[in-house]
């Protein structure tokens, strides 16, 4: 059995005037450690399956089930991550990056040095008395990230973590976070705009069509790019070869 499973996942928004199928029948499985990336156009149910991945949305049908536990509410295993970085303001880094420990009552020393060692792999250890106002862009989503993973979730979920941060920033963070979930075998589902992202990032796409949101194809990255890191995947033949293909699926979709 898989670690995380769809089963035949549909999901309606119902309001006062109508109701609007958007998710139709999703069904996956993602293995422990794998990688994975949601692409599809705008509006086809990418957020909406990860929120109801992450337990915060309840599906009108189907199951989620991640190990041997059905999803039905946010779970301890399950980590989420936005392209917002929701870091509160008024409180230091340090403060920031422990406060999902304090709240779980789970701050004690060891845990605590866990959390710190990340802020010192991703670079942060210099910032960690100083306000989130006080950081870049990249600095801030290397913290949540820091925050997201303090408290141990097996599953990350990435909901556009990078776009918001310029071309550089973005190619040094996806290799940054890529190294710091592989070399803790975390599972991970990125959501993305990105095709050469998706590719560079992930073991297999997913990419889902609109109206309802199911999935129109699944891309398995070949075994070249996927001993690569991200920045150095972009640069290989097979990179361009499968850009061109997914690039083609989506223009598809989106006509
Ligand atoms: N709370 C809600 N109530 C009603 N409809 C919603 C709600 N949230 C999303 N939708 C609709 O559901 C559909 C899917 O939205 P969702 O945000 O999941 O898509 P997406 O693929 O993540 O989009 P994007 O790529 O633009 O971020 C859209 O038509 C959206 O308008």
């Amino acid at each position: 059995m898989s670690f995380l499973q769809c089963k035949s996942v549909s999901h309606a928004y119902v309001s006062k005037h109508d109701t609007k199928l958007v998710l139709k029948e999703i069904n996956l499985g993602i293995d422990e450690g794998e990688f994975i990336s949601f692409i599809g156009p705008s509006g086809c149910g990418k957020t909406t399956l990860l929120s109801i991945i992450s337990g915060l949305l309840n599906q009108t049908d189907g199951d989620v089930i991640l190990e041997n536990d059905v999803i039905s509410k946010p779970n301890d295993k399950i980590g989420y991550m936005l392209q917002q970085d929701y870091l509160f303001p008024w409180k230091t880094i340090e403060e920031n990056i422990l406060i999902g420990l304090k709240i779980r009552n789970k701050l004690k020393e060891k845990n605590k040095q866990y959390a710190l060692d990340l802020l010192k792999e991703m670079n942060l250890a210099e910032v960690i008395n100083k306000y989130p106002g006080e950081l870049s862009g990249g600095m801030r989503q290397r913290a949540a990230l820091v925050r997201t993973l303090a408290t141990k979730p097996k599953l990350l979920l990435l909901d556009e973590p990078f776009s918001a941060l310029d071309f550089q920033t973005k190619l040094k963070l996806e290799n940054l976070v890529f190294d710091t979930l592989k070399s803790r075998n975390k599972t991970a589902i990125l959501v993305t705009h990105d095709i050469g992202e998706a590719i560079a990032m992930s073991d297999r796409i997913y990419c889902l069509s609109a109206n309802p949101g199911k999935i129109s194809s699944i891309f398995d990255i070949p075994k070249e790019l996927r001993t690569l890191s991200p920045f150095e995947a972009r640069h290989h033949k097979k990179y361009a070869e499968l850009f061109q293909t997914v690039w083609q699926e989506m223009d598809r979709l989106e006509n």
